[in-house]
């Protein structure tokens, strides 16, 4: 017994659990129509993997679970076990028994297997029982339909059975699954190919390109690597050259404003100079008529005199001692006169002398003590123009100290994103550059950037070159800063709250949350004591700063005092503007200052002069009293020889007398004269004094020409030098990301000038490249590797289609042979077996293309006794079941099945052939099992055992062991009576 047992539950109308266990060869199952057989037939058929719904005879796969009926609820899930003793090893296996299950459940529509109760997938299950007769075109299970089509078939539909019979299933099957492999396989190979001829087509251009590229990166390695030495240079000796060219144009530059200061001076001293030359003139000329006038005077006083004295000497000459005595008394009173006025006139001199002594003596003192002053006010002024010279530097290069930050400014046309330095982008009010420093704090030398990418490029820059650290603030992700409404309220009504910092601070829209979230949680006011007030009623939650710059910072700790010179970036330009304003102030007091001493030195002279001439004229005037005063000693002699004792020295002289008025004349004569020679020497003085100025000046104005033109030169070729630097700069941060500083570590020691040719060589070859793709070489490698990859792969498939092709070839010689031994085997056995079921006649199978017997159909050739038949078509629907039959049990004959099951494949026999058959079938029995579902009485003779199936409930199918008599009562009536 191959098949042992059945085991349904919940499949079609065996809604029950129903075990049907089999212990003969030959068992008939009855019943009467509809009551469940065929159902038992279709387990069989589920379990051993039947997929085809039509062949189950339902619409979907859950109509095989029982659906209920009047007094039955449908069950959930259907389930089907199978039974087999495998004892011979039909099943190839190593299990003795084994045991398949199907089940099916209707909620999820989900199908399980299992092998001996381990689930197991349908395919386990499909190879398990394939070409054991038991597969999906086996002759195992034959219907009634399948019996009346057979005959009716194609040729080639019947290839099926045979093949079944021949076991080459499982070689059509691994030859189908072989040319699906092969037609995958050909199918990428096709791919492959296209994909190959396209990889092709690029690899050779890709090539060349790739070539040109690593030449071009060759060539600008060199390049770069020299020309960063050259550049370097470049820069070096720019920089010398501007260096010394800002040296020359500032030498060039102090030397020309000494040279106009001069020539101002100069012009303005010879402006005063003239002025003095004609007044001087005027003085002069006044003078000259004064003293023409009293030598006219002294000329006819002297006239008077003479005439006087003729007369004297004519009376001397002739009169008596009396009369000579009178005229000796009055030459006496006249030479008195004459000594006493020329004695007078030397005491005034003397303390003119004197007097002007001391004034140029004080006036040296003044000259002495403003030049003092000079010096200091122009000391004090040069520190301003240091200052200035310092802050103009600061100005120019604010960042000099924060080296990261001047390195990004320097680049920063160079690198995207970078806006400029919170201290450049925020201007505060007047008066509130010490209170928003303080309140920024470190952040005034912050780099604003568009957003974070921008500010990581910097940084990237800083790293590569080392130039230092910098903070960086992208806009993106600051938020405006600002305090508590209630807090606000506090501050305005405290003394000395002036607002909150970014109140005091003007900048552009787009950088006003810079301003806000740097400065608007910030306090300003006007003192410390009012801040420490504020922030302690603030609970210390905020930074506050002063006017004057001091901070009292979140939490109570403060801070402030000053640093001399400091400077802070955001006063910078107040403190310059400041600086120039003093400077001008200062300007105008040294100049006064300095007019001041000249005009002292000029005062001083014009007394020196003067004391000369009053020496001069004392040293003159002392002579002339000495001889008077002799003049006057001789005639008092001569007088006392004439009259001892009668000169009386007291007695007064007139000063009316011609005497008297010579001498005044004389007195006044010799004044002009002086005053004459004074003035026409400082005239003379002036004089050439202006003509050296205005030859000096035409001198220094030639000379500030020349240097004009100098500083001109020299200026065009510092902005042409720093033009330059600024280039080589530029190439070396864009073209080489690299700042000098770092660029300078890369120098190489080399000759320049050879490098220099070098680059020029290097230049030239690289653009005769043209444009160069420097995505070539990796492109290229790609391609080419893709090439190569693929190219093997074709290889690899094009081995596998060939094994593939020679499998097939094997099994298609494997499957003719099997299918031709088991062909001529049936062929053999059918004549035999047609004859007995017949009672003669004669049958055979026939190729329909012998040539093609994996392919061919097959005909069946019959000639039922004393028939001449040829179409098998024309048969009677009995006899065609009986050829059907014949085919079939000379399959049997040919190979043994362990289990057939007949579904009523008799039904269309009469009663003879019935029997015929069913006795046929004994000829199997040891080495078949036959489960046959049956109406016909003898069929069911020649069965071991039967079960009769019935419908006790309604639609629900149950089975039973019955006794051949019971089962009568299933048969058709008309046969029983028969
Ligand atoms: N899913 C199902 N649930 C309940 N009953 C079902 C289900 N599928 C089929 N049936 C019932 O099974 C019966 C058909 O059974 P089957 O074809 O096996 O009868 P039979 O005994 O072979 O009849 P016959 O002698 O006429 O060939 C029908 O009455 C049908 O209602």
């Amino acid at each position: 017994m191959f098949l042992k047992r059945i085991e349904l539950q919940g499949f079609k109308s065996f809604a029950d659990k129903t075990i049907i266990t089999f212990d003969s060869d030959v068992i008939g199952i009855v019943g009467p129509n509809g009551c469940g057989k065929s159902n038992i037939n279709d387990a069989i058929r589920w379990v051993l993997g039947e997929q085809s719904v039509k062949s189950l005879r339902g619409t979907s796969m859950s109509d095989v679970i029982f659906s209920g009926s009047d007094t039955r609820k449908a069950v959930n899930m259907a389930e089907v076990t199978l039974v087999f003793d495998n004892t011979q090893h039909f099943l190839h296996v190593d299990y003795e028994e084994v045991e398949i299950t199907r089940r099916l459940h209707r909620s999820t529509g989900e199908g399980e297997y299992f092998l001996n109760r381990t689930p197991c997938r349908l395919k386990d299950i499909q190879n398990l029982i394939m070409d054991t007769g038991l597969g999906r075109d086996s002759l195992s299970i034959i219907s009634q339909g399948t019996i009346s089509s057979f005959a009716e078939s194609k040729p080639e539909d019947r290839r099926g059975l045979f093949e079944e019979a021949a076991g080459v299933a499982k070689y059509k099957k691994r030859k189908i699954e072989s040319l699906g492999k092969l037609s995958r396989t050909q199918e990428n190979l096709d791919r492959l190919e296209d994909i190959i001829m396209e990889l092709e087509r690029q690899v050779t251009p890709l090539k060349r390109q790739a070539k040109k590229a690593e030449t071009y990166l060759e060539k600008k390695q060199e390049l770069e690597a020299i020309e960063i030495s050259v550049l370097v240079d470049e820069i070096e000796h720019l920089n010398e050259q501007i260096e010394e060219g800002k040296k020359k144009a500032f030498d060039l530059q102090s030397k020309k404003a000494l040279h106009e200061t001069t020539i101002a001076v100069s012009e303005s001293k010879n402006l005063e100079l003239k002025q003095e030359m004609s007044q001087l003139d005027r003085e002069v000329n006044q003078l000259q008529d004064e003293f023409m006038k009293i030598m006219g005077e002294i000329q006819s006083l002297d006239a008077r005199k003479t005439e006087i004295d003729e007369k004297r000497k004519y009376a001397m000459a002739s009169a008596n001692a009396e009369i000579r005595a009178k005229e000796l008394k009055a030459m006496i009173d006249e030479a008195q006169y004459e000594y006493n006025d020329r004695s007078s006139r030397l005491n005034e001199l003397n303390v003119d002398l004197k007097l002007n002594q001391e004034k140029a003596d004080k006036l040296s003192n003044d000259a002495a003590q403003c030049n003092v002053m000079l010096n200091e006010q122009n000391a004090y002024l040069n520190s301003l123009l240091n200052r200035r010279s310092v802050l103009e530097n600061l100005v120019k290069q604010p960042f000099n100290h924060q080296q990261g930050v001047k390195a990004i400014l320097e680049v920063k046309d160079s690198l995207n994103g970078v806006l400029g330095v919170v201290s450049q982008i925020l201007k505060p009010h007047d008066n509130y550059e010490n209170a928003v420093s303080n309140a920024i704090g470190g952040a005034l030398y912050y780099i604003v950037t568009e957003d974070e990418i921008s500010a990581r490029h910097a940084i990237t820059y800083l790293k590569k070159n080392a130039s230092g650290r910098a903070t960086f603030l992208p806009i993106t992700v600051l938020k405006k800063r600002g305090i508590f409404k209630e807090h606000e309220i506090i501050a305005k009504n405290s003394v000395g709250y002036l607002g909150t910092a970014n109140e005091f601070v003007d900048c552009d829209t787009a950088f006003e949350v810079v301003r806000d979230s740097l400065m608007g949680n910030v306090l300003v006011c006007d003192n410390l004591i009012n801040a420490n007030e504020l922030a302690r009623t603030l609970h210390f939650n905020y930074k506050i700063v002063t006017l004057d710059g001091d901070v009292v910072h979140k939490g109570g700790s403060m801070s402030g005092g000053k640093v001399r010179d400091s400077y802070s970036p955001m006063s910078l330009q107040k403190e310059l503007d400041q600086i120039h304003e003093k400077i001008a102030n200062q300007q105008v007091k040294t100049d006064k200052l300095r007019d001041d001493c000249s005009s002292l030195a000029s005062r001083g002279e014009a007394l020196q002069a003067s004391l000369v001439q009053l020496k001069i004229d004392i040293a003159q005037l002392q002579p002339v009293v000495d001889a008077k005063k002799a003049k006057m000693d001789r005639l008092k002699a001569e007088y006392e020889e004439l009259k001892p004792g009668e000169l009386n020295d007291d007695e007064a002289v007139s000063e009316d007398t011609l005497v008297a008025q010579l001498s005044g004349a004389y007195s006044k004569r010799d004044a002009i004269t002086s005053q004459l020679k004074i003035k026409r020497e400082r005239r003379a003085k002036a004089g050439a004094e202006v003509e050296r100025n205005d030859v000096s000046i035409r001198n220094l104005r030639r000379e500030c020409n020349a240097l004009l033109a100098d500083e001109r030169e020299y200026e065009l070729s510092r902005v042409k030098a720093e033009t330059m630097l600024q280039n080589a700069l530029n190439r070396l941060s864009s073209d080489y990301e690299m700042t000098f500083e770092y660029a300078q570590t890369q120098k190489m020691d080399t000759d320049i000038a050879e490098a220099r040719k070098r680059v020029q060589v290097l230049r030239q070859e690289i653009s005769a490249l043209g444009n160069v793709n420097l995505e070539a070489p990796a492109q290229y490698e790609e391609v080419s590797g893709r090439f190569e990859f693929l190219t093997k792969q074709k290889g690899d498939l094009l081995a596998a289609k060939d094994k593939i092709l020679e499998a097939i070839d094997e099994m298609d010689q494997v499957m003719i042979k099997q299918f031709k031994e088991m062909f001529d085997k049936i062929n053999a056995e059918l004549n035999d077996v047609f004859r007995t079921l017949f009672g003669g006649g004669r049958a055979s199978l026939v190729l329909v293309d012998p040539n093609d017997i994996l392919n061919t159909g097959i005909d069946i050739d019959v000639q039922p006794p004393g028939k001449n038949v040829q179409n098998i078509k024309l048969f009677s629907g009995g006899e065609k079941s009986l050829i059907a039959i014949c085919v079939l049990f000379a399959i049997l004959k040919a190979r043994t099945m362990p289990l057939c099951i007949f579904d009523e494949v008799e039904a269309a026999l009469d009663q003879a052939n019935v029997e015929r058959f069913a006795k046929y079938i004994s000829h199997f029995r040891g080495g078949s099992q036959f489960i046959v579902v049956t109406h016909r009485p003898g069929t069911m003779a020649q069965c071991d055992a039967l079960y009769g199936v019935t419908m006790k409930q309604n639609g629900v199918s149950s089975l039973l062991k019955v006794q051949l008599q019971e089962a009568m009562q299933y048969v058709d009536k008309k046969e029983v009576n028969a």
